[in-house]
């Protein structure tokens, strides 16, 4: 697949690609409704925007998908398939759905520019992409890696990471939630938002305050050391004693962390602060394509580099069998002219005919999902058969 940045082109001229907004956060902190609420907005703004839905086993979206996961993986067979649990499952299911990842982004590179058949539709500004529940299943497994990285060798990629405010209101709840942020920006490598949501319920200026004013959160830990809140013995206001040190540590050690945020208070419920939550993007798109981009290209290079090599070494060896020399350019061979590849449907009985890209596709998947397990300790069971099953496509 042509790895060619996706671009648009604005009135003025200017070359303008979509942005992708990755939502996650934990169960139950509001993300789907959030994604409501961001998608309405923008279709009120007339900009509609590319709703993609990666959540296997979400059973309603309260708005309208254009790539639904659902469409092409029947959650529920997987789970009887393969024996699996309800995260094995989800797991899997987005396994299989990375083997159409190319043609995921055939449809967006399509809609994210001109279409001189269609010239009264606009080119989309946003990509809007939901995510499985159990976030650890999306931003631990390889699959969820290869989808994001798609995405970001394409577009401008931000995450949108939602966070339950009334639930992040004592300072163990908002340190585990910073931590969590903190893994998922080290893990995915990207330019990170953070929503605080539900603020209809609870303001989430305690929370900013924590972030930029040590001493605030220094001050909200003792007075819940001095109401024990973190138990210990009875009358002894700094239970345990380790927690409240853990903590105080743990904040001075995310001061750097906190620097490299965006952060905007929404109710999703009311539709309070997503002008903010759109200006915080637009900011965020910007640093990617200013401090991320380049180090992207530089991985997706030494990737397409080591590829090369083999590619180059098996085709030496074959060579050699041959008595021909593979420096020796000739006219006899052209350059492959690829056809038009014009798939308008995301289904796996609609796949190209063309057998060899099948092939080269498999192989890059193949090679992009070892790249992905590569540095990952242990690779799961799910992701260990998953691989065995490309070997078996290719076989
Ligand atoms: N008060 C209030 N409730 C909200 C807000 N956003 C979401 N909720 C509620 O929070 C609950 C969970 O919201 P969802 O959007 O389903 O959360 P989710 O993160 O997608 O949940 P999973 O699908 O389990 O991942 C629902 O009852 C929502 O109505 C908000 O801004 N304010």
């Amino acid at each position: 697949m042509d790895s060619t940045p996706a671009t648009a082109t604005s009135p003025e001229g200017q070359t303008e690609k979509p942005v992708v907004v990755v939502c996650v956060g934990m169960a139950g902190s509001g993300k789907t409704t959030f994604m409501q609420r961001i998608n309405a907005h923008l279709h009120a703004e007339k900009e509609p925007p590319y709703v993609i839905n990666l959540d296997p086993g979400v059973t309603h979206t309260p708005y309208a998908s254009n790539i639904d996961i659902r469409d092409s993986i029947n959650y529920k067979k997987v789970m009887e398939e393969y024996k699996l649990g309800p995260n094995g499952a989800i797991m899997t299911s987005l396994n299989l759905f990375t083997t159409k990842v190319d043609q995921v982004l055939t449809l967006l590179e399509k809609r994210a520019a001109p279409d001189p058949e269609h010239p009264a539709r606009k080119p989309i500004k946003h990509i809007l992409v939901d995510t499985p529940g159990q976030i650890e299943v999306f931003v631990w497994s390889a699959s969820g890696n290869i989808l994001l990285e798609s995405l970001a060798s394409s577009f401008p990629t931000v995450i949108a990471y939602v966070i339950d405010t009334p639930r992040s209101r004592s300072t163990s709840t908002f340190m585990s939630n910073m931590l969590y942020a903190c893994s998922i920006l080290y893990k995915m490598r990207l330019p990170m938002i953070v929503v605080f949501n539900k603020t209809d319920v609870a303001d989430a200026s305690f929370a900013k305050e924590w972030m930029t004013d040590w001493e605030a959160f220094q001050e909200a830990l003792d007075k819940e050391q001095n109401n024990n809140a973190f138990g210990g013995q009875e009358g002894e206001g700094s239970g345990s004693g380790y927690m409240g040190s853990l903590l105080n540590s743990m904040s001075i050690m995310l001061e750097e962390f906190y620097n490299h945020l965006s952060v905007v208070s929404v109710s999703s419920l009311q539709g309070t602060g997503i002008d903010d939550f759109f200006q915080a993007v637009k900011e965020k798109a910007d640093e990617f394509k200013r401090d991320y981009q380049p180090e992207l290209d530089r991985r997706r290079a030494a990737r397409e580099e080591n590829r090369e090599k083999e590619r180059q070494k098996e085709l030496e060896k074959m060579m050699k069998g041959m008595a021909m020399d593979t420096t020796a350019s000739t006219s006899a061979v052209g350059d492959i002219k690829p056809e038009d590849d014009d798939m308008e449907v995301l289904s796996p009985d609609e796949e190209s005919d063309d057998e060899m890209d099948d092939e080269q596709d498999r192989e890059g998947l193949q090679a992009r999902y070892e790249a992905a397990t590569l540095h990952q300790e242990e690779s799961t069971t799910a992701e260990a058969s998953f691989v065995k099953y490309l070997h078996s496509q290719r076989g």
